[in-house]
């Protein structure tokens, strides 16, 4: 199979010193016998998934669209080099209208049949003032659908990382708030504990052309860190964390079957009518029938 899976050529097209870090990276995880890599990218519409993806293979693999893009349709993209595999799924947005996209993520579950999810890259912007109640929904969607354990391979990118905070912000100051408040979201609407929550790593991307680069021509954010190298070693330290990676069987797809958990009640239901309704009617109607005094005609008759 791994023979179908076309040579990672994007990476040649990074800066040498990019190009350097990832391969180290790669290096790493081949060490910890790690061959394969599949990495499931969510998040709201329109937040930079596509773009993410892109910037990552160094390719043009997906169709970015400045709007929200139609047909809720996974894609997978697997890459090979020197050995190692990378699988990025790139998903369409989990909200339409204001609501849940039970469809989109229906198709979602299918398309990961058998797959295994060793990253789940959570994507949303950094230029964003608020959270509200859509991205808790989101998070609770992820959870319901995978599990709370997804959250322990998750690494959340924020996107737009090369935008000025208003009023003067500090820009480290707006990235931790921003960081944090969206943190707090995902842990109500996944139902995380507080440091299950504080341990998901934030990290920041910026994918537009207009990125700016230091003097080894590599893609860096407001602060000076190459990003492209920071989002891959966040990935591979999550990879890397000892918690297991998600496997998407038919049962996590169907999730506990409603018939078939009822049905388990059933006999304890018998046993419980027989014990408590009919065991007491029939001794009452037996003392009933005891203690009845005989009609006067029965009594004549017998005289
Ligand atoms: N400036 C800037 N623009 C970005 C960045 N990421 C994405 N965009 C732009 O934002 C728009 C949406 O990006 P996509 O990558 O298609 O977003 P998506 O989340 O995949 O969208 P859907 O597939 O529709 O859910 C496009 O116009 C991108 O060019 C970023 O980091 N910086």
């Amino acid at each position: 199979m791994a023979s179908q899976v076309r040579e990672w050529a994007g990476i040649n097209t990074f800066a040498p010193a990019t190009q350097t870090k990832l391969l180290e990276l790669l290096g790493k995880l081949k060490q910890e016998n790690v061959n394969t890599l599949t990495i499931l990218v969510m998040g709201k519409g329109g937040v930079g998934k596509s773009s993410t993806v892109n910037s990552i293979t160094g390719e043009r693999v997906v169709t970015i669209s400045p709007f929200q893009s139609e047909g809720p349709r996974p894609v997978m993209v697997s890459r090979s080099r020197a050995g190692f595999t990378l699988n990025i799924i790139d998903t369409p947005g989990l909200i339409e209208g204001g609501y849940i996209n039970d469809l989109a993520l229906d198709i979602i579950k299918r398309f990961l049949l058998n797959k295994t999810i060793d990253v789940l890259l959570y994507v949303d912007r950094l230029d964003a003032y608020r959270v509200d109640n859509l991205d808790k929904l989101v998070a609770k969607a992820i959870t319901d659908t995978f599990g709370k354990r997804i959250w322990d391979k998750a690494v959340i990118a924020l996107s737009h990382a090369q935008f000025s905070p208003p009023d003067g912000l500090p820009y480290d100051e707006f990235f931790s708030k921003r960081s944090e408040a969206l943190l707090k979201v995902i842990r109500s609407g996944a139902r995380l504990k507080k440091d299950e929550a504080s341990a998901i790593p934030v990290v920041l991307v910026e994918n537009s052309g207009r990125c700016n680069k230091n003097e080894n021509d590599e893609k860096v954010l407001p602060d000076g860190t190459a990003w492209i190298p920071k989002l891959v070693g966040t990935i591979t330290q999550v990879t890397l964390n000892g918690s297991e990676s998600i496997h998407v069987d038919q049962k996590l797809i169907e999730g506990p079957n409603p018939n078939q958990t009822g049905k388990l009640w059933i006999p304890l239901i018998f046993a419980l009518q027989y014990l408590l309704v009919i065991k007491p009617i029939r001794g009452f109607i037996k003392k009933d029938v005891a203690n009845e005094s005989r009609p006067s005609w029965e009594t004549h008759e017998s005289d």
